[in-house]
């Protein structure tokens, strides 16, 4: 860009280009804005650069301590960004092979990541297993650094960081065909409900979340899909249906997904639950009512760990959740 700018440029216009990657998370924006964990400024190594570098942290400074503003080079900064999305991706795709392996052994995930996450050299944070991990940012930001990483004849590193998003991919379709193996190997005309849809609570976002795949499973599994979430627009719901499922036709998908206004709508008539986005509200479901509305047997699949599992056996229901391998 700086290339393009100088070919083009009045004589004697001088400007500088600075790097400021953006680290919000949605639906924690605005906190972010106001209290972020630091401020990266990246600029040429020149003193013009710097002065750049300095006149845009002075902005910061209004509302950031001055220790958590950091002037970097250009290529630091702008990899720094994909090295903080690639490293919390990677954190997630860690736990969630690690899932797998507890579902096989009868460990319990939750327990495995706190024990882990109390090594203070790792961190709690980010350690929570789930159907996948979605959003605009963590794939696109890791193809990025996959892409330039072959770009600069690094294989390795480039094969490194794809497996990230492959192992991504894998904890999807595992989690559905835990589902169409639970429910008696075929899904065929069972009708499952499937809540959320957003790739993670407080946001309608459906960018790259991980429901879309499940859906797209379950339809083409030729089940009945009963879909809610409190937030996305279903003219949204729609649109990445059709975009995930491009050769079938609308009628079909239309024909075998209906988007209910509640959980309870959802899960009515329903064979099994599965828990797509750990939404608050799902944590207050009246599951004596679902389970009183369900065929028998009554299943619930938890990809996101948030329902009790044994109020939910009480009551009567198979329960299987991501990363525990008790029977069901
Ligand atoms: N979503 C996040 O949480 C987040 C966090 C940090 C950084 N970012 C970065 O911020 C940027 C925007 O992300 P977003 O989630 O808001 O995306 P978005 O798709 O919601 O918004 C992008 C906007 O840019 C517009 N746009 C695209 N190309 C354009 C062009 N050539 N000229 C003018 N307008 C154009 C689009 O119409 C759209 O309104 C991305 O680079 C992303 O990596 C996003
Ligand atoms: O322990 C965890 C944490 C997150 N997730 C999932 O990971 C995805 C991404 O979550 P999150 O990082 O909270 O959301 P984003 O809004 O995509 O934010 C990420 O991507 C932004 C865009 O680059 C960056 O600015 C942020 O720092 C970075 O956290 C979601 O599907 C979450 O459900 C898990 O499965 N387990």
């Amino acid at each position: 860009m700086r290339t393009i700018l100088e070919a083009n440029s009045k004589p004697n216009c001088k400007f500088q280009i600075l790097s400021n990657p953006e680290f919000l998370a949605e639906g924690t924006a605005i906190a972010d804005l106001f209290s972020p964990d630091r401020v990266l400024i990246g600029s040429l190594q020149t003193q013009e650069g710097k002065d750049a570098a300095v006149s845009l942290a002075e902005v910061y400074a209004h509302w950031v301590p001055r220790e958590r503003i950091l002037t970097v080079g250009l290529w630091s900064s702008e990899l720094s960004k994909l090295a903080a999305n690639a490293m919390l991706a990677q954190r997630i795709s860690s736990i969630n092979a690690l899932s797998a392996i507890c579902e096989a052994t009868g460990a319990n995930i939750d327990e495995v990541a706190h024990a882990v996450g109390r090594d203070s050299r790792v961190g709690p944070k980010f350690l929570k297993a789930s159907v996948g991990f979605g959003g605009s940012c963590f794939q696109k930001d890791i193809l990025n650094l996959v892409y330039l990483s072959e770009s600069l004849h690094l294989p390795e590193v480039a094969a490194y960081w794809r497996q990230v998003v492959e192992m991504n991919e894998y904890q999807k379709r595992r989690f559905s065909k835990r589902v169409v193996d639970t429910l008696f190997n075929t899904i065929t005309g069972k009708r499952i409900a499937v809540l959320g849809f957003a790739f993670k609570a407080d946001t309608g976002d459906t960018r790259e979340s991980a429901a879309i795949t499940l859906v797209k499973d379950f339809v083409a599994e030729r089940a009945l899909v009963n879909l809610y979430d409190p937030k996305v627009p279903h003219e949204q719901i729609w649109l990445d249906l059709a975009e995930a499922m491009p050769v079938t036709p609308a009628a079909t998908i239309q024909k075998q997904v209906q988007i209910c206004g509640s959980a309870l709508e959802a899960c009515k008539n329903a064979e099994a639950v599965v828990i797509a986005t750990e939404w608050k509200e799902f944590r207050e479901i009246d599951w004596e009512t679902v389970y009183a509305g369900m065929n028998k047997p009554a299943f619930v699949f938890d990809g996101r760990m948030l329902i009790d599992v044994e109020k939910l056996r009480d009551i009567g229901f198979k329960v299987a959740v991501i990363g525990r391998g008790e029977r069901l």
